[in-house]
């Protein structure tokens, strides 16, 4: 079933800029027409000089660098940047930061987890891979996931940017880099504190202040499968656990640390997430709210649905195991 951009609706145009958006019920090889319409309706093509052709090369070879593992495939590629998409028309951001900025952000949702093994930075210090070796353990996964970007971006039949001078290159390579590494999760506090505190005080005119905005929304759409609903987030959920588990076998089989929340004898689907969503997600999402008011009922309101469907998902188990006890 091939698709080409002329051939997608105005509905589904619409359709794609919201949270709400199901990728369970489009085959990789539309969802690669609907990554090359979201250039497009940004205006990326027009105003960065960008070759239909060269985009298609471009995200072909993004997609042929994402792993089949069941969470961090090019299907999560996809719901990271459609996510990015849409946030960025929620809170206008096209009428508040440069477009070279808003193609930074776009550029890094589809690069961000480029190559991803399915086993997190912890698993690659612990075993000590070659990936950990050649980063010296500082985010081996995200520096990893950047490096392949870039390799990608070398070739001129790939680089979307070829038309561009050398300074807005320098410029966007220096902004994808800090994108990317943004989504090592253990920089999680550090970037949402900088955030945080320069709030009271943010400044769209001040690049620091863009630069915190730019790392806190790809770290928002990268954790966001909750915001969506219930019948397009659970599975991810189950897929996110297959990895983790899948990581966890092997941290027993050769003898490492094994994580907590990673180890399918002590974590349940509703425990998972109850911690995560009421500690991770939801204080990380109100901060981006206080800035742009109007995702409140966008991605607020779902995540809090969420929250209280796995804590009634968490009593009902407890209950369940109090009464197989008794
Ligand atoms: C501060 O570093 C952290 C904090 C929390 C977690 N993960 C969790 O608490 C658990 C496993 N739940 C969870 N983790 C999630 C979700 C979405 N992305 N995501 C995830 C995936 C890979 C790595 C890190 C995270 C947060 C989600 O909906 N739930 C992982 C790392
Ligand atoms: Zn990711």
């Amino acid at each position: 079933l091939q698709m080409s951009t002329l051939e997608v609706s105005e509905e589904v145009r619409q359709y794609l800029k919201t949270p709400t958006f199901d990728n369970w019920q489009w085959e990789d090889a539309e969802i690669m027409v609907l990554l090359q319409v979201m250039y497009s309706d940004l205006d990326f093509i027009a105003t960065f000089n960008i070759e239909p052709e060269v985009l298609q090369q471009f995200l072909y070879e993004v997609y042929k660098r994402y792993n089949n593992i069941p969470f961090h495939n090019f299907k999560h590629c996809f719901c990271v940047t459609q996510m990015m998409y849409g946030l960025i028309w929620l809170t206008d951001l096209k009428s508040k930061i440069d477009s070279i900025d808003l193609l930074i952000m776009l550029t890094s949702a589809v690069c961000h987890d480029l190559d991803h093994t399915g086993y997190n930075n912890a698993y690659q210090i612990n075993a000590r891979t070659e990936l950990a070796l050649r980063y010296n353990d500082i985010s081996p996964l995200e520096n990893h996931h950047c490096a392949v970007a870039f390799e990608i971006l070398e070739k001129n039949e790939n680089n979307i940017f070829r038309n561009l001078t050398s300074e807005q290159y320098k410029r966007i390579r220096e902004g994808i880099i800090k994108c990317i590494l943004a989504t090592d999760m253990t920089r999680h506090n550090e970037i949402l504190n900088r955030f945080k505190s320069i709030l009271p005080v943010f400044d769209f005119g001040n690049k620091d202040h863009r630069d915190v905005l730019m790392m806190i929304t790809i770290k928002v759409s990268d954790i966001s499968n909750e915001a969506r609903p219930m019948d397009v987030a659970e599975p991810w959920l189950d897929c996110l656990l297959q990895e983790f588990y899948n990581q966890s076998d092997m941290e027993k089989l050769e003898g490492l640390p094994v994580t907590p929340f990673m180890d399918r004898e002590k974590v349940t689907k509703p425990s998972s997430q109850t911690g995560f969503i009421g500690f991770v997600l939801l204080p990380l999402f109100i901060e981006l709210a206080n800035l742009f008011p109007c995702l409140e009922q966008h991605i607020i309101d779902p995540v809090k649905k969420a929250l209280a469907y796995y804590t009634e998902m968490e009593k009902a188990l407890e209950k369940e195991k109090l009464n197989r006890a008794q």
